[in-house]
């Protein structure tokens, strides 16, 4: 459904040294450096998967979306989504597409979001029975039903958000682009935005490609991770290769019948012990875990045992160091 294959983008930037005398001077003269924000991306995604698109901030993530979302033409490589590319066949591509940019609103700031909607249907030329039936379902699902008479300004961060995807999915597109669509947002938005990308995903098959710097975003939705760093794709898999490839460290988490005192536990490395309760990191490659529990119980009466995997976010940070991004 979608490939990309040699993709490069760069950006010329003025270069400008701070000072007056240096501002003049660029008046006259102005130098340049380039930014080369993607080099030679290549992957392909199926239909009806989600995607977590990851890297740290200036990977090139969102320069990637714009894009497969045809606002931007690559210098070099070719794009092929169902069928079109992005930036050639705008206006019969974007129909097939919805993007969400979570730090930019599509939405008309100062008219009740019904109204966006209302001229979004008119631009889509979305048929009139299928507009009703989009917009009831998303409203139900969303519940944008005491939002959709306010002005955009006068939304919540999450509100707005929930409008914003809403916008997006109103002409019935088979793909989304979601750049950061958690971004702000309280818990409990986060989960129903979470649920319904799964949802539109489950029974609409959408596919859904999604940036995020949140990985429980990543945990909770994509099956598969592209992570992008310094413009180049460096890994391609999923969450729980991840995990395996590079999560061979569990946490004990061990609770005291009674007080004791430190003890040092051969193979585990104690990463914290106070008199009820000590943590200790293991790698199971190395030890196994049973072995663990059983040294620590002959030193100390146990009344609670338990073992984590590491949080994925600390996956990705160990991940980024690996990769030097
Ligand atoms: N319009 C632009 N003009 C100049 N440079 C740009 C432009 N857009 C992006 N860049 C540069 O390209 C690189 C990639 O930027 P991009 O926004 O794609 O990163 P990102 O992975 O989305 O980062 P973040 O997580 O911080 O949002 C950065 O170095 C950025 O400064």
């Amino acid at each position: 459904m979608i490939a990309l294959q040699g993709i490069s983008k760069s950006f010329k930037v003025a270069k400008r040294s701070a000072g007056l005398r240096q501002a003049v001077k660029s008046l006259f003269v102005r130098e340049h450096t380039i930014v080369e924000a993607l080099h030679g991306i290549s992957f392909s995604i199926q239909e009806g998967e989600i995607v977590g698109y990851i890297g740290p901030n200036g990977a090139g993530k969102s320069t990637t979306i714009k894009v497969m979302s045809g606002i931007l033409m690559p210098d070099q490589g070719t794009c092929s989504i169902m069928g079109y590319t992005p930036w050639k066949d705008r206006t019969a591509y974007v129909k097939h597409i919805g993007v969400v940019f979570g730090q930019r609103s599509q939405l008309w700031w100062d008219v009740p979001v019904i109204d966006s909607f209302e001229l979004l249907r008119d631009i889509y030329k979305i048929p009139a029975a299928e507009y009703k039936a989009n917009l009831q379902l998303l409203t139900e699902s969303l519940g944008l039903q005491e939002l959709l008479r306010t002005p955009v300004r006068q939304l919540s961060l999450g509100q707005r958000m929930r409008c914003e995807i809403a916008a997006s999915l109103l002409h019935g597109p088979k793909i989304l682009f979601l750049d950061e669509p958690t971004i702000g947002l309280d818990a409990v938005s986060k989960i129903a935005v979470r649920q319904f990308i799964k949802t539109i995903n489950k029974e609409k098959g959408v596919t859904v490609i999604l940036t995020t710097h949140d990985m429980n975003d990543i945990e909770a939705l994509a099956d598969r991770i592209l992570m992008i760093g310094k413009g180049t794709l460096l890994y391609d898999g999923t969450l729980s290769e991840l995990r395996s490839r590079f999560g061979t460290h569990r946490i004990i988490t061990a609770d005291f019948c009674e007080h004791a005192q430190p003890v040092d536990i051969p193979g585990a490395f104690r990463l914290s012990w106070s008199p009820e309760r000590a943590v200790f990191s293991v790698d199971i490659e190395q030890e196994q875990i049973a072995t663990i529990i059983s040294r620590l119980s002959e030193q100390v009466a146990l009344l609670d045992v338990s073992v984590e995997t590491k949080p994925v976010e600390e996956l990705i940070v160990q991940l980024y160091k690996e990769y030097q991004v």
